[in-house]
């Protein structure tokens, strides 16, 4: 049997990191501080964090295809050259609903960025219901929206045969199905697979492992937790030092290892004091089981 250890790699106490994801290339983890309006790439090899500032809340961060990133930023799809420190806006969701953000995204198999909305929080889970939508960025930089009435638009992956596609609107407590049409990226058939249980919280990110199984970080669970999407059970709990997990995803040799991000927004100083880790990054190691390399954005 394996044995899990946890670090706490980076513990810059951001507001609310978020979107962890593994930049092969670089040897490094992407991911963001939606609040704190940072994009973040912690370097393993050197242990350091570099990080870029933006003019809005920043959601989530994904490879391209040609080099760079692509962001989440406010309501906008935008460009990220590193380098450069330099951000493009590729395209604006949501013009009508000035008191949204987007949230969670990733890349699905053939490339297109999905990412999802919500209103602006007045505090954690606190906001304004059913005002997001679940939105595509295709190649050719146009947007598809698949649906909206969406509370927290959050944890999404797909199986490992692209003929599923699982995602979380955190406020429902539930990690959903659909269909997945791979050729077109078109959804159906959404279900329920996994009722969240009550000291679980509120689910957050999600990742897939090369066993087909969902791990998804629980926000005021501090913990991950991987189901099975087949039979709808729960096979695995890992704790962590902090409250409020927000996502995760594997990364690092092989893949071998996960990487959860964590947020500190919300917390009062005596929940900090107790926790002073909260909004740490945090790498998992033993699991015992691997992900698989994050796709990248085919525009
Ligand atoms: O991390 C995210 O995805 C959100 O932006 C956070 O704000 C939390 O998820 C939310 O507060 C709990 O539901
Ligand atoms: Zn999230």
């Amino acid at each position: 049997m394996s044995s899990v250890k946890i670090e706490c790699v980076a513990s810059e106490n951001y507001k609310i990191g978020e979107s962890p994801v593994w930049d092969e290339k670089e040897n490094s983890l992407l991911y963001v501080d939606i609040t704190g309006k940072k994009v973040c790439k912690w370097n393993s090899l050197t242990k350091q964090v570099q990080a870029i500032s933006v003019d809005a809340p920043v959601s989530s961060v994904a490879l391209r295809k040609s080099g760079d990133y692509v962001i989440t930023l406010g309501t906008r799809f935008a460009a990220l050259k590193w380098k450069d420190q330099l951000v493009t806006t590729i395209t604006h969701v949501d013009k009508d609903k000035p008191n949204n953000r987007f949230n969670d995204g990733k890349v699905d198999p053939a490339g297109r960025y999905f990412a999802g909305t919500m209103a602006e929080e007045i505090r954690p889970a606190v906001l304004e219901r059913h005002q997001g939508a679940l939105y595509t960025l295709l190649a050719d930089l146009s947007v598809v929206k698949h649906f909206d009435q969406v509370d927290i638009s959050n944890g999404l992956d797909w199986s490992l045969d692209h003929k599923t596609f699982f995602y979380i609107d955190s406020l429902s407590y539930s990690v959903d199905a659909f269909d997945y049409d791979l050729h077109t990226g078109k959804i159906g058939n959404r279900r329920s697979i996994y009722k969240m249980e009550k000291e679980e919280s509120i689910p957050d990110g999600m990742c897939i492992d090369t066993e087909g199984k969902l791990w998804v970080a629980c926000y005021d669970g501090g913990r991950v937790i991987r189901l099975d999407p087949e039979t709808g059970k729960r096979i695995q709990t890992v704790k962590l030092p902090v409250d409020k997990t927000t996502s995760c995803c594997f990364g690092g040799k092989d893949y071998s290892e996960m990487y959860v991000t964590s947020a500190s927004e919300g917390m009062d100083k005596d929940w900090l004091s107790r926790q002073p880790q909260a909004g740490g990054v945090f790498k998992i190691t033993g699991l015992g089981v691997k992900g698989i390399p994050p796709y990248p954005f085919a525009g």
